[in-house]
Order: structure tokens, then C-alpha cells, then sequence
């Protein structure tokens, strides 16, 4: 085993491949890394979700809806492996949703400047709304493929957002890679008396499409980590599992570690 941490201890070599730690653009070091994507319909808080993970805060106050895409970075430690997870954020409208499946599938990292240029093909894109997204639409399904993890978010307290779960898990299957980690999310569990779909009907669906699936809530924080932290897990087995290792489950992981409603203040 050779040494390549700046703290001397053993290298995660697996299959003669050494994980060198890497540098992002700040001073982090990670082991790994991985694309995680937040989508679904505007509104259900994919953006709130991702700031909740990030900074520990909620975006209360008027709602700003994402342009576009953007994507932050967390380095998570996972039993002593350094996992970034370079985090997308989708715009749910509609008018977007050609150009976001291009991020399915997107090579590695993106600098911010992609980002920004993105977001000036967006608008552009805005200008050919109708005829502009068919002509882009071959192009942009190309990047769906290469996202390890995409969660799937609705809102509990709209109904809407979870009858559009199917079509969104039509895409995912359509565009996204065959091994790609999906987990449901019902967002805003907090909403107790304007929930609309019950954990029930949430649980079913999930069983239905063999995907994971918990209730979180951006605003109290309930699940929230454990969302992002299910996806790091599953890379880091997949990256260092040994033929002998057992198979990781990120459903069975999810279903033993989530908090349910009322079950705990979180
Ligand atoms: N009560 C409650 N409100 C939430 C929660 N998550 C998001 N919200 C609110 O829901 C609204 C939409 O949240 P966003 O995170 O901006 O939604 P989004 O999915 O990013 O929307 P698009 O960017 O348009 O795709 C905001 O007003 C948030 O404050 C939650 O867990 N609980
Ligand atoms: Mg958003």
C-alpha cells in the first residue's frame, strides 16, 4: 500500500488504481468525487434542499426560481474517504427542462464560467422557446448520462408535483445511465396541515420504480444530510468495495437511518 496523503496514513489503493487526494478549486482535498442533480417541478425546493446541505441555513422569504443551473461543491467524509460531491441544481419550470437534461449527462466538472454561459443560452434559448428547445433537444439529452446520483424531489403539499414524479422518472430512465442512484424525496414535510400526499403514497411509488425513498424538509433539516450523505456512501463503496464486500444498498441504508414525521425534533 503506498503513502499519498499529506497525513502519511495508507493510500486507498483498490485494483492497483491509487486514489490521489485531489484538489478543488479551494484548498479541500478529496478522495473521490461525484455528480449528484437535484430536479423536479419548480417550487418543490430543490434550491432550499441544496443550501440546507451546504450552509445549514433555510431560504425562507419570497420565492427567487433558479435560471437555469448552477451547482455548489461539499467535500463529505465517509469513513475516513474524502467525497466531493459536486451538487446541481436544476430549474424545474418547464421552458428549462431541455436544456437541464443536458446536465444528466455532463462530462466532469463544470467551471462557474460554463455556468454563467449557461445561463446566457438560457435566456437566448427563451427568445426560441418553442421552436429553439426541439432544436436543442438532441443535443442537450446527450449530458443526462454521467450524473451518479439525481434526487427526485415533490412537494408534499402539492399534489401536482408528485401525479409529474412518473414522467420525471420517464426521463431519468430515457437519458440518465442504467446504474444512476435515484432517491425520492417528498419535500416539505414540515407543512403537516397542507400535506396533500401521504408518506404512504410516497413509499408506494418508490417501491414501484425500486428507488429510495425518504420525506425531507429543507426547512427544519429532517433527512436532509442523510439524503446527500445515502449518495456519498454508495460512491465510496462502489469506488472501494473489495469483490468480497458486501453489496451497499442505498434503499436499505435510507430506510434504516431516516427520521419519519413527528418521530424526532430535528
Ligand atoms: N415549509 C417549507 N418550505 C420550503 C421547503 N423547501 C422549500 N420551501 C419553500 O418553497 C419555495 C420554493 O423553494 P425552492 O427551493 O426555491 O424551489 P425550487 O425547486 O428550487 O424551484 P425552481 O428553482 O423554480 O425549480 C420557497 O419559498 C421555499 O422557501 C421546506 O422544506 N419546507
Ligand atoms: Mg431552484
Amino acid at each position: 500500500m503506498g503513502k499519498d496523503k499529506s497525513n502519511g496514513t495508507d493510500a486507498a489503493v483498490h485494483n492497483g488504481v491509487k486514489q490521489q487526494p485531489n484538489r478543488q478549486m479551494s484548498t479541500e482535498l478529496y478522495d473521490i468525487s461525484s455528480k449528484v442533480m437535484l430536479i423536479g417541478d419548480s417550487g418543490v425546493g430543490k434550491t432550499c434542499l441544496l443550501v440546507r446541505f451546504k450552509d445549514g441555513a433555510f431560504l425562507s422569504g419570497s420565492f427567487i426560481s433558479t435560471v437555469g443551473i448552477d451547482f455548489r461543491n461539499k467535500v463529505v467524509d465517509v469513513e475516513g474517504t474524502k467525497v466531493k460531491l459536486q451538487i446541481w441544481d436544476t430549474a424545474g419550470q418547464e421552458r428549462f427542462r431541455s436544456i437541464t437534461r443536458a446536465y444528466y449527462r455532463d462530462a466532469n466538472e463544470k467551471s462557474k464560467e460554463a455556468v454563467e454561459c449557461s445561463k446566457i443560452i438560457f435566456f437566448l434559448l427563451q427568445i426560441w422557446d418553442t421552436a429553439g428547445q426541439e432544436r436543442f433537444r438532441s443535443v442537450t439529452h446527450a449530458y443526462y448520462r454521467d450524473a451518479h446520483a439525481l434526487l427526485l424531489l415533490y412537494d408534499v403539499s402539492n399534489k401536482a408535483s408528485f401525479d409529474n414524479i412518473r414522467a420525471w422518472l420517464g426521463e431519468i430512465n430515457e437519458y440518465a445511465q442504467e446504474d444512476v442512484v435515484i432517491m425520492l424525496l417528498g419535500n416539505k414535510a414540515d407543512m403537516t396541515s397542507e400535506r396533500v400526499i401521504r408518506t404512504e403514497d410516497g413509499e408506494r411509488l418508490a417501491n414501484e420504480y425500486n428507488v429510495a425513498f425518504m420525506e425531507t424538509s429543507a426547512k427544519t433539516g429532517m433527512n436532509v444530510d442523510l439524503a446527500f450523505m445515502a449518495v456519498a456512501k454508495d460512491l465510496k463503496m462502489k469506488k472501494t468495495r473489495k469483490p468480497t464486500d458486501p453489496k451497499f444498498s442505498v434503499t436499505d441504508y435510507v430506510n434504516q437511518e431516516k427520521q419519519s414525521v413527528g418521530c424526532c425534533s430535528s
